[in-house]
């Protein structure tokens, strides 16, 4: 069994109400039926934050999402639950809108820095800036302290079902959409693909932050940039990524370090929450990565950088965060496996194949797990090929190595069951299996879920930075051995 990848898929953004209400039971247990008689291994959905603590601090009410997780249990699935701390709505394929809980909202009103914000003063409100998680100002809490609080309860809540070994994953938010990453592009501030997007760190928190880095390292008299564009620029309309762009510069360096550093800071600390959360109980906890693949061939690497991945041909931007996982024993969930570089528009300069051959190739030198997603709905065989090529980029393999942990699919849907396209993505799900039965224990492929241990030590951020030098990528078939063509 050892070229087994596990399938699972994205249950519908909307299964529970805007009053947290399960409303179509009956509904949701035939969708998962269905998806049981493809042979799926299980389905993730979103918790999410607005719902469950929407009433009031610390008031959590969790009675529709174990409606929803007893259902997979009784269909014989396991669950991959998201730790949804961000809205939904503003992202493509947002069918919903979710906004974090109203209390939050409303400190927000008096307080609305503690919103990540660009330079022209714009707010998002999707997830707060990660300039508040150390502030003191939510009822008592700091936002760090309240996302482990939420975690905690949700560990309490589902104890019986964690037990049981059906809730088996825990997607940890780390930002907009669930990943981690600034929300550089959001497409209600009038983002459009592929805009360069902006700089999202614009808030007081965040800029007096800044401005005692730069004291400390010897500089005050250094901003943040002026000269990085508006959304839907291309990286040469800037100053600050055009050709000897700013980013070149001492002080464009200091800037994105910091930036990036932050993120990563950031999500060592939440993730640390989540290990005590979760501290043994026999789940594995995981971190979403976007695919930020357009601006990939530009030598700027513009979306990423605004995004928070400071990533150029001289500097890995991605095995840094893979080494901060490491600590914690938690995968890297990366979020656009599906596509080829041939679908993309020649303009964006886009390389999602190479992107994903540098973020697997550096969890992997980390020894970390990788999972990931389709970051569009996809339902043709093109798609699934390049899925199952990454799932197992040298094929089947004695040691069934190297091989991705699990891939989730975007998403549970009527098209998806619509009769040819469920066809298609069952044969997609047994080549996932590599043409094997459905297996119901993950250790039989090398994946046995072990009780949580508390994480390494804090890895000193300089010492993470020293994964920030390129190296190659793994070797990579053309095409998979797999395909459901064949
Ligand atoms: O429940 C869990 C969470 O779910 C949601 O978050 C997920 C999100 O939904 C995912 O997209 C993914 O997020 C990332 C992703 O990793 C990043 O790569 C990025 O996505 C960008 C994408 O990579 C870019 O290519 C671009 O997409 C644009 C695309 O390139 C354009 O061509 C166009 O697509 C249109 C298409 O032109 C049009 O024909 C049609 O196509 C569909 C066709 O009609 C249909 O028959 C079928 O064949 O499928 C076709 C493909 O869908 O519609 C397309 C879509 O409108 O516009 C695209 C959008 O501009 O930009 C993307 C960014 O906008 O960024 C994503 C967000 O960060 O993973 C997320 C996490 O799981 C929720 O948002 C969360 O709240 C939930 O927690």
């Amino acid at each position: 069994m050892a070229n087994y990848v596990p399938i699972y898929v994205m249950l519908p953004l909307d299964i529970v109400s805007s009053d947290n209400v399960l409303t179509d039971k009956e509904g949701l247990k035939n969708l998962m039926m269905k998806l049981k008689t493809a042979g799926v291994d299980g389905v993730m959905s979103d918790t999410w934050w607005g719902l469950v603590e929407g009433k009031g601090p610390k008031q959590y009410d969790w009675s529709a999402y174990r409606s929803m997780a007893e259902l997979v249990k009784e269909c014989g699935l396991r669950l991959q639950a998201i730790m949804s701390f961000h809205q939904c709505g503003g992202n493509v394929g947002d069918a919903v809108y979710i906004p974090i809980p109203k209390w939050v909202l409303d400190i927000g009103e008096s307080d609305p820095d503690i919103f990540y914000t660009n330079r022209a003063g714009n707010r998002d409100k999707e997830y707060l800036s990660l300039g508040v998680d150390h502030q003191n100002i939510f009822q008592g809490r700091t936002a760090v302290q309240v996302y482990g609080d939420f975690m905690k309860s949700f560990r309490d809540a589902m104890a019986d079902l964690i037990e049981d070994e059906v809730i088996t994953d825990i997607e940890v938010g780390l930002g907009p959409a669930g990943e981690l990453r600034y929300p550089s592009y959001p497409q209600d501030q009038g983002w459009v693909f592929p805009g360069i997007g902006e700089f999202q760190c614009y808030d007081k928190y965040l800029k007096a932050a800044f401005k005692e880095a730069a004291t400390k390292a010897g500089h005050p008299e250094w901003d943040m940039p002026d000269n990085a564009g508006v959304y839907n620029d291309t990286p040469e309309e800037t100053g600050f990524f055009g050709p000897n762009g700013t980013y070149l510069t001492e002080e464009g360096k200091f800037f994105l370090t910091w930036y990036s550093n932050n993120l990563i800071i950031h999500a060592d600390d939440i993730l640390d929450e989540a290990n005590k959360a979760f501290l043994g109980c026999k789940v594995k906890l995981g971190a979403k990565v976007a695919g930020v693949h357009w601006w990939y061939n530009d030598s700027s690497h513009a979306a990423e950088l605004t995004a928070g991945y400071y990533n150029l041909y001289v500097r890995d931007g991605y095995r840094p965060i893979a080494k901060m996982l490491s600590r914690h024993a938690a995968s890297l969930d990366f979020t656009c496996i599906e596509m080829r570089d041939s679908e993309q528009p020649a303009a964006a300069k886009s390389a999602p194949q190479e992107l994903v051959k540098q973020v697997f190739s550096g969890a992997w030198r980390e020894d970390i797990d990788v999972a990931g997603e389709n970051a569009l709905p996809r339902y043709d065989s093109y798609a699934y090929n390049q899925m199952l090529l990454n799932a197992r980029p040298q094929g089947v393999t004695d040691k069934g190595k190297p091989k991705m942990y699990g891939v989730t699919y975007l998403r549970a849907s009527d098209d998806l069951f619509k009769e040819d396209n469920f066809d298609l993505f069952k044969i997609f799900v047994t080549r996932m299996h590599a043409n094997q039965e459905y297996c119901s224990d993950p250790g039989k492929y090398g994946q046995e879920l072990k009780p949580l241990a508390r994480s390494k030590p804090k890895i000193p951020i300089d010492e993470l930075l020293e994964a920030s030098k390129p190296y190659g990528f793994f070797p990579w078939d053309e095409e998979t051995d797999m395909s459901v063509d064949g």
